[in-house]
């Protein structure tokens, strides 16, 4: 066990700390994958980075578990909202995975608007397909809190219909469509918003479980590995 920061680590100046650092570290992204960069500004870029990582990997292990838990039965509100799950992948506002999306709840549909930028790029001017495919699922997951199900993704199937524009605003709206047994089947639609011009279509099956099994399954796990001395660091 090593000394945790101060203030504690569940404090609101940790939180926003870690919301201005994950950011930081998008934007990095960004401006790393869209700019050129002098060999001395990449090998300064790399000392800082690793120096950082070093002083990171001695520190007491992070559990999501307990924003996971709280998370779950969390009622959207009609219009824009937030949630406090900081570290999920695409949606969470500390994640360095993040896409920066603006959330709304609009009846009982979710839309996430959203701008691609360079570190997305696949191939030239387009989006990674795998970046969408990672929006939808994510985007999804808030339909289960409308319709308060605890569910897995069991399928996602996306059909590209046109390239996915970069610095454009994107629209993402999903719904529930229907329910059979505990698949539950969910659908929705990504558009360019300043031409309306569909981009991709996705369906996907959630496999509904029983809350105490899902909080079972979602239980906290033992930490993971040293992860200090793993071939990148
Ligand atoms: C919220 C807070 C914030 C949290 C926010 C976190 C982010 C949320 C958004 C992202 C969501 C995710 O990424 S979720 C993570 C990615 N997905 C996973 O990790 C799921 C991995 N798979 C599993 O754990 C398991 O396969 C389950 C739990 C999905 C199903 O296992 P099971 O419970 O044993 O189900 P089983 O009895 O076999 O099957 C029940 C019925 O479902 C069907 N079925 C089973 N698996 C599948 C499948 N993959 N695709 C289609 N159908 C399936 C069966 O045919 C059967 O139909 P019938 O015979 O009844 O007709």
């Amino acid at each position: 066990m090593t000394e945790t920061a101060d203030p504690p680590p569940s404090s609101d100046d940790v939180r926003e700390s870690r919301q201005r650092a994950g950011r930081a570290i998008r934007d990095l992204s960004h401006a790393f994958i869209g700019r050129h960069a002098s060999v001395e500004q990449i090998d300064r870029l790399s000392e800082v980075l690793e120096g950082i990582t070093a002083e990171l990997w001695p520190q007491d292990h992070r559990s999501r578990f307990d924003a996971f838990d709280r998370e779950r039965d969390i009622d959207y509100p009609q219009g824009r909202f937030t949630h406090d799950f900081d570290d999920r992948p695409v949606s969470g506002t500390a994640s360095p995975y993040g896409l920066d999306l603006e959330l709304h709840r609009v009846g009982d549909e979710i839309e996430a608007l959203v701008t691609l930028r360079s570190a997305h790029e696949g191939a030239p001017g387009r989006s990674h397909g795998g970046v969408v495919a990672a929006l939808f699922d994510d985007v999804f997951g808030f339909v289960l809190g409308v319709i308060k199900q605890s569910a897995f993704t069991g399928e996602l199937t996306i059909r590209y219909h046109a390239a996915t524009p970069l610095f454009s605003e994107l629209a993402c709206r999903v719904r529930f469509d229907h329910q059979d047994g505990r698949k539950i089947y969910l659908v929705g639609e990504l558009t360019e918003r300043s031409s309306g011009n569909l981009i991709a279509t996705a369906k996907a099956t959630f496999i509904a479980v029983d809350p105490e099994m899902f909080a079972r399954l979602t239980a906290e796990r033992p930490p993971p590995p040293d992860e200090s001395s793993s071939p990148t660091a």
